[in-house]
């Protein structure tokens, strides 16, 4: 299915910049056939709207510059406000507690995964080995698993990655075949990937960047988008709650960030995007004790009844600060246990020898 891309800014998306990350080298757009066509654009000229990386930035930086002087004042929608008033987390509201999980309360399906097999594209070795995997509305999901067990090619496939071809298997996303889509419309769709290695965009300003996508998302929710100064404001509180300094808005994305920055860079850009199922590989890794509890509590603040989150981490420290509805088990491009959040103690207790021997 072609993606209709009016925004120049819908370009930059997720797994647009999972494609740049992947292809810096070549210039070129190429198309896959298939249950899991993908796009892939070049990193430093055309991307699928026909406007330049460059182009986009140089843009909307004048566009920012212009409003740079005027003080920013925090914008609340009366939307925001109204989840305030029903008790939901928002990000004014955020505290380091963590989060119970709702299991009571169980919502529609948001993600239903079925025997889903994927290969490498170029080498055609076998990842993942038929995945079953069902989040509803409300739910926090953990994936544990050890290294090389699939769990990021996982993440990576339900976004579109241009790296793997779907063999086999079903993915239905609110209720739509989600291998129908181009990726640039399952991030509009509200799918959201935080990378565990996020990239580096030379040329383009964090805030550019931010505000673009943000605005390629209101325009696929037909919303309208919102100027430098509207879009300052709604962000502020954003950065605040996860204590970044204003200064990162002014540089380029990610570029000469830390580890620890580009992990509370990813989840800026989830907050921005307000994504309904976001897929967080290893947030965890790399952060110092306050940056995991910064990063932790912003994701709880992102919490609602409508929306999901899918975790992949190896340790229970994250658990701890982000309560899980489920904990699964991925082994050899498969889950193969799940159980409630006691299964990542038993976990970190006995190691996965001993989980295999309790099965
Ligand atoms: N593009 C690729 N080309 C070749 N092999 C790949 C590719 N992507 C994944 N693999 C292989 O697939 C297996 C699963 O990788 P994946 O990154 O999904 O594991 P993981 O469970 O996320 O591991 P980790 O916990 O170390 O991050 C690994 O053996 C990896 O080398």
């Amino acid at each position: 299915m072609a993606a209709t891309m009016l925004p120049a800014v819908a370009a930059v998306t997720r797994p647009a910049i999972s494609a740049l990350q992947h292809q810096q080298q070549e210039n070129r757009i190429r198309k896959t056939d298939g249950p899991a066509a993908q796009s892939v654009c070049s990193s430093s000229t055309k991307l699928s709207t026909g406007w330049r990386l460059e182009e986009i930035g140089t843009c909307c930086r004048n566009a920012v510059k212009n409003s740079s002087s005027s003080s920013a004042s925090v914008y609340v929608s009366s939307t925001q406000q109204q989840k305030g008033r029903r008790g939901l987390a928002t990000w004014a509201t955020l505290t380091d507690a963590p989060v119970e999980s709702e299991q009571e309360k169980v919502g529609d399906v948001l993600l239903e995964v079925r025997g889903l097999c994927a290969v490498v594209e170029a080498t055609g070795k076998e990842i993942l080995r038929g995945v079953d995997l069902t989040i509803h509305q409300g739910e926090v999901h953990a994936i544990m698993g050890k290294n090389g067990s699939g769990k990021s090619t996982l993440s990576k496939v339900l976004v579109g990655h241009p790296d793997y071809v779907v063999t086999a298997g079903t993915a239905v996303y609110k209720g739509e075949n989600l291998f129908d889509k181009e990726p640039e419309e399952r991030s509009h769709a509200g799918l959201f990937l935080s990378f565990q290695s996020p990239v580096e965009i030379p040329g383009v300003s964090n805030m550019d960047f931010l505000r673009m996508a943000c605005n390629a998302r209101r325009s696929s929710l037909g919303l309208p988008e919102l100027g430098p100064l509207e879009f300052y404001g709604f962000l502020s509180p954003k950065l605040a709650a996860l204590n970044m300094d204003p200064s990162f808005l002014d540089r380029n994305v990610n570029e000469g960030f830390s580890g620890g920055e580009k992990k509370r860079n990813e989840i800026l850009q989830l907050a921005v995007l307000e994504a309904d199922m976001a897929i967080l590989d290893e947030i965890d890794s790399g952060l110092d004790v306050d940056a995991l509890r910064d990063v932790a509590s912003a994701v709880n603040g992102l919490r609602k009844s409508d929306n999901a989150v899918l975790m992949i981490t190896h340790y229970q420290r994250l658990l701890d600060y982000i309560k899980p509805t489920y904990v699964h088990i991925m082994e050899a491009g498969r889950i193969i246990k799940t159980g409630d959040s006691s299964l990542a103690l038993q976990l970190e207790a006995g190691g996965y020898q001993a989980l295999k021997d309790s099965a």
